[in-house]
């Protein structure tokens, strides 16, 4: 299934429950404008304060629901056992070290992982990505990494090229990033005003379906840079690169688990200790 066809499935799978983000915003113009810039339809025109409160009422539930999800999966991540969460990180790392479209490609977005947060394990694909850096931003593998570095608390994440572990410092949430300005003093690229797309982007997050579904920290970053980003490939024509996601067996929950909005971004693959699975068409082409 396309991107844009799993998006419409997720809106229409929502229109069918009471509780669903979709009703409100395809019928709320102000949530329309914080989550969809979509035009209203006319009939919103004749909406009453009603309405919008128990719109708003729906949207407070779907977060709510998110939020009790998010500190299921965490405490459901701190209760593994460190010896299976180490395997588990072993056997993800080498199927996507192992995997063609890993291998082939060239520019790619991978997150660093932080142990404290119990996130998937990416120091041996950086490892391997950043081995025996060369000059131009490139490394000896060929491939092109970047890196999100957090810019404000408006859910705004750039995403710069780095060439060495060395370039990363913690930042207030103890978390790895690069400083935008290397030892050089020469600002590093940014993945949105680089001249070539990204193919593969490494993404994390706390809880997936097999439908593409993913449930972030709650901070909106990767669904907003990947909004934009994803505009920036169509304007250009470019090859829409692969979204896959990282996940422990615990954190893949059964269809429906996961509530959504239209902002959430679907990804096209997971790669967990049992494999990848490839969600839509784009990932069964490459994914195999
Ligand atoms: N490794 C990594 N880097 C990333 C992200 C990520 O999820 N993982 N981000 C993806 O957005 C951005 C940073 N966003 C973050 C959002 C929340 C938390 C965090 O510590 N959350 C706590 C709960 C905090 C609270 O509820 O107040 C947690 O999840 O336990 C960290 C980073 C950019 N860089
Ligand atoms: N494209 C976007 N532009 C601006 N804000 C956004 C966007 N997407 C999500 N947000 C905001 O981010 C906040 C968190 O959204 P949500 O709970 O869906 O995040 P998440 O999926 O858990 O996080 P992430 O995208 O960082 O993984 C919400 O308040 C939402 O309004």
């Amino acid at each position: 299934m396309s991107r844009a066809g799993l998006r419409q499935k997720a809106k229409l799978v929502l229109m069918t429950q009471p509780y669903s983000i979709a009703t409100v915003l395809t019928q709320a113009p102000p949530f329309c404008s914080l989550f969809n810039p979509l035009p209203a339809p006319r009939s919103i025109v004749t909406m009453t304060n009603n309405t919008h409160q128990s719109s708003n009422t729906h949207l407070e539930a779907v977060f709510n629901q998110k939020k009790i999800l998010r500190s299921s999966i965490r405490k459901a991540l701190k209760g593994m056992d460190p010896s299976s969460r180490s395997q588990e990180d072993n056997a993800i790392q080498n199927i996507i070290l192992e995997a063609p479209w890993f291998r082939s490609s060239q520019r790619l977005c991978a997150y660093i992982s932080c142990s404290s947060l119990r996130e998937v394990d990416t120091s041996k694909v950086l490892s391997e990505i950043l081995q025996n850096p060369a000059k131009d931003g490139h490394t000896q593998t060929g491939k092109r990494l970047y890196v999100p570095r957090v810019e404000d608390q408006n859910s705004y994440m750039r995403m710069l090229n780095i060439t060495h572990m060395d370039d990363l410092i913690s930042n207030s949430m103890n978390i790895l990033e690069p400083a935008p300005v290397d030892g050089d003093g020469n600002e590093r690229e940014d993945v949105m005003q680089a001249t070539d797309p990204v193919d593969l982007l490494l993404l994390p997050g706390l809880a997936f379906d097999k439908s593409g579904r993913r449930l972030g920290r709650g901070g909106g970053y990767y669904d907003a840079f990947l909004k934009n980003y994803l505009e920036l490939v169509k304007e250009r024509n470019w090859k829409q690169p692969l979204l896959v996601a990282l996940s422990y067996s615990v954190q893949i929950m059964d269809e429906g688990v996961i509530p959504v909005t239209p902002n959430d971004v679907p990804v096209d693959a997971l790669v967990s200790p049992a494999g990848v699975i490839p969600i839509t068409t784009a990932a069964q082409e490459r994914c195999h």
